[in-house]
């Protein structure tokens, strides 16, 4: 017969949002079980980022609830190693235990409760379901004409570390999110020859540039004006530190600034940390979209119709929600 775990609360995913959502929970004393699929807590941040990660938003922006201030002595951006120690040490305070290895296959709603399965073949059973998990789940690649014959190296940015492997060598970076334009910089730093795929102007793939100092200002700005001006303000800046863009084919959102564009469409700001600076000084080309990959060659045809050759292709093209395939919704 199958046992059923039941609890109030099934979480799903360790990572901060998990973590977070069951010491608020257990802080009420409403019963939550965290199931994580991997065997660690934080697996994208762990398993899944680029060495010289580091928060886009400010420390005083990253406190996990319940949790107090982060040390004087911690770096205003911090780095993964120390975002990832910070939410162990979180984990131990409030004595959080994930259950791991609980890859979820199914969850689903009937007759009044959750049902949710794993592959090992446990159930629980809840009256609430939190999803903390698989947005960032499953990389995404899209299809190139003629990508299976490349003749060199293929790599999705959750399987890129640094660019030690890329000196000297060519690299097309497909995507310009904050993935792609972070490894692009980080090619170069590697002595690499990047160039990075925008694709046009067309409206839904307008996107904003912004540095971290106008993150920050806007994020203090937030908590006394309203996010519309702190929106027109941020955008002002921007639109005059990065009026040379358009130039690159990098179009921002005229009708939306950068914060209500995030809550809007769910779209982050690209948050430059250097490339600007080397797509300015050409150490970073940018190139049209990819047309396809001339059959058997390293050869690329853009969509203007010229072809280069690349030793690499780098794909930042994002990550599609896990979610899709075990969470069903009536
Ligand atoms: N330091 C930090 O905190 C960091 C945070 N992040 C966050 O992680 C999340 C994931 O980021 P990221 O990995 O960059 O993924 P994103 O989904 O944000 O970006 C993927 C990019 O690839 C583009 N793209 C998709 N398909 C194609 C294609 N066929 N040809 C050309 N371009 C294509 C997308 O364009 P389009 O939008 O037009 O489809 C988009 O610009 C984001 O929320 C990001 O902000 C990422 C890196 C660092
Ligand atoms: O979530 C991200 O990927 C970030 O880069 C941090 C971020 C969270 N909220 C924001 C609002 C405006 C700009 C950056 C962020």
């Amino acid at each position: 017969m199958e046992t059923v775990h039941r609890t109030t609360v099934v979480i799903i995913g360790a990572g901060p949002a998990g973590l977070a959502t069951s010491v608020c929970l257990s802080k009420l004393a409403i019963a939550n079980t965290i199931l994580e699929k991997e065997n660690v807590t934080c697996s994208l941040w762990k398993h899944r980022a680029y060495d010289r990660l580091r928060l886009h938003l400010a420390k005083q922006y990253c406190n996990l609830p319940f949790a107090p201030p982060h040390a004087a002595s911690t770096p205003t951006f911090m780095s993964k190693d120390h975002f990832t120690a910070y939410v162990e040490s979180y984990v131990s305070r409030f004595q959080i235990e994930p259950r791991f290895d609980c890859l979820v296959t199914r969850a689903a709603h009937g007759m009044g409760k959750w049902r949710v399965e794993t592959a090992r073949g446990e159930v629980y059973e809840a009256e609430f379901l939190v999803v903390a998990a698989g947005e960032n789940g499953v990389p995404f690649v899209p299809e190139v004409d003629g990508m299976e014959g490349f003749g060199g190296v293929t790599l999705h940015s959750s399987g890129y570390r640094n660019g030690e492997e890329f000196k000297g060598k060519d690299v097309l970076v497909v995507g310009c999110g904050n993935s792609g334009m972070e490894i692009g910089l980080d090619l170069c730093n590697h002595g690499a020859r990047a160039s990075i795929v925008v694709r046009g102007p067309q409206k839904c793939m307008q996107f904003h540039v912004v540095t971290r100092g106008m993150v920050h200002l806007g994020m203090q700005m937030l908590k006394y004006v309203k996010m519309k001006y702190v929106d027109s303000i941020v955008a002002s800046m921007a639109s005059f530190y990065y009026r040379d863009l358009p130039k690159y084919g990098i179009h921002r959102p005229a009708l939306q600034g950068p914060f209500t564009h995030k809550s809007t469409t769910g779209k982050t700001p690209v948050i430059d940390v250097g490339t600007v600076d080397r797509i300015r000084s050409g150490q970073i080309q940018v190139v049209p979209g990819i047309e396809r990959v001339l059959k058997g060659t390293n050869e690329v045809e853009f969509a203007d119709g010229t072809t280069r050759r690349f030793h690499a292709i780098l794909f930042a093209t994002g990550y599609r929600s896990s979610a899709n395939s075990w969470l069903e919704v009536n």
